[in-house]
């Protein structure tokens, strides 16, 4: 198991190494802290929080499409690198990962949350393993229950660790399916679960022809901040994707996203009991795995 403070003997200055690479990081690069927090949820949903998804080479988690837009790894390889300086052959990847997305929530106003440590990093990482085990935007209520529950986590944790989307960004084709091409050539909504305005907007910021690289905030008006700002939009029917419309459409959580809504402390609470699942998910811990040197590559 994990345990808190496991590096307080073999490298105690471990979780300051990694939130100072990671302030340092976002301060340069504001789209940084949702990059490391969206890092950690496709970790752990495959093979475990075992830095699988940090793997480089042909045939690997980052090399499917499904993981194309992931980002954040040259902050976690930084971290790494200077833990390699400090201590040696001591710290995985897999915390390092797990610690970065922690602290990017703290840095963004978001709860402050001791997490335990100890996860080994894997050996396994195979792109095949990634489409079947992270949520697409447009999978039903019972398809995404279905992937949480395989995961150990609840319909509650589902509605808290979406809150994720309270930061970050989307590129156009993350919310495409929404709308329809008509015969002219122009986007129309297709999705009457979004509010008319909202979706206007987003038409507009995703114009048929833009190029592949535009992206679109996660929050409107907060999207970098951690609040519950992301509920309030939810309630407003500006859900970004199909899977967060479908929290306030189902009427399984709908009561919990006005609860979020209009409670922040709420929410944070339950984040708390929430990322501490999410970042236990499958752990590789004792002689499991490996400390590998680079996150990149497995050990020789
Ligand atoms: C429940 C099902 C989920 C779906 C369908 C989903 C889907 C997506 C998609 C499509 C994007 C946009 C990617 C892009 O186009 O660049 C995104 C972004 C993001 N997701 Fe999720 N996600 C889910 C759950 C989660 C969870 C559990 C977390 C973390 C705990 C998370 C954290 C994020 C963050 C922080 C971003 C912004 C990334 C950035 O700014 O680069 N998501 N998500
Ligand atoms: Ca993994
Ligand atoms: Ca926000």
């Amino acid at each position: 198991s994990l345990f808190f403070n496991f590096y307080g003997a073999s490298c105690p200055t471990a979780e300051l190494i990694v939130a100072n690479t990671v302030r340092s990081a976002s301060s340069s690069d504001p789209t940084v802290p949702g990059k490391l927090l969206r890092l950690v949820f496709h970790d752990c949903f495959v093979e475990g929080c075992d830095a699988s998804v940090m793997l480089q080479g042909n045939g690997t988690e980052r090399s499917d499409p499904g993981n194309g837009s992931l980002g954040g790894f040259q902050v976690i390889d930084s971290a790494k690198r200077m833990l390699e300086i400090f201590c040696p052959g001591t710290v995985s990847c897999a915390d390092v990962v797990a610690l970065a997305a922690r602290d990017a929530v703290a840095i963004t106003g978001g709860p402050e949350l001791q997490i335990p440590t100890g996860r080994r990093d894997g050996r396994v990482s195979a792109a095949a393993n990634v489409r079947p085990n992270i949520i697409d935007t447009s999978f039903t209520m019972n398809e995404m229950i279905n992937i949480f529950t395989a995961k150990g986590l609840s319909l509650e944790d589902l509605v808290v660790l979406s809150g994720a989307h309270t930061i970050g960004s989307a590129h156009c084709s993350a919310f495409s399916d929404r709308f329809q091409l008509d015969s002219k050539g122009k986007r129309t909504l297709i999705d009457s679960s979004l509010d008319r305005n909202y979706a206007d907007e987003l038409m507009q910021r995703c114009p048929v022809h833009a190029s592949d690289s535009i992206t679109v905030v996660n929050d409107p008006g907060t999207s970098s901040s951690f609040d519950n700002q992301y509920y309030q939009n939810l309630v407003a029917h500006k859900g970004l994707f199909q899977s967060d419309s479908v929290l306030l459409d189902d009427k399984r959580t709908r009561a919990l996203v006005e609860d979020f809504a209009n409670d922040q402390e709420r929410f944070f609470q339950s984040w708390g009991q929430s990322f501490l699942k999410l970042t236990s998910i499958g752990v590789k811990t004792g002689e499991e795995g490996e400390i590998r040197q680079f996150c990149s590559v497995t050990n020789g």
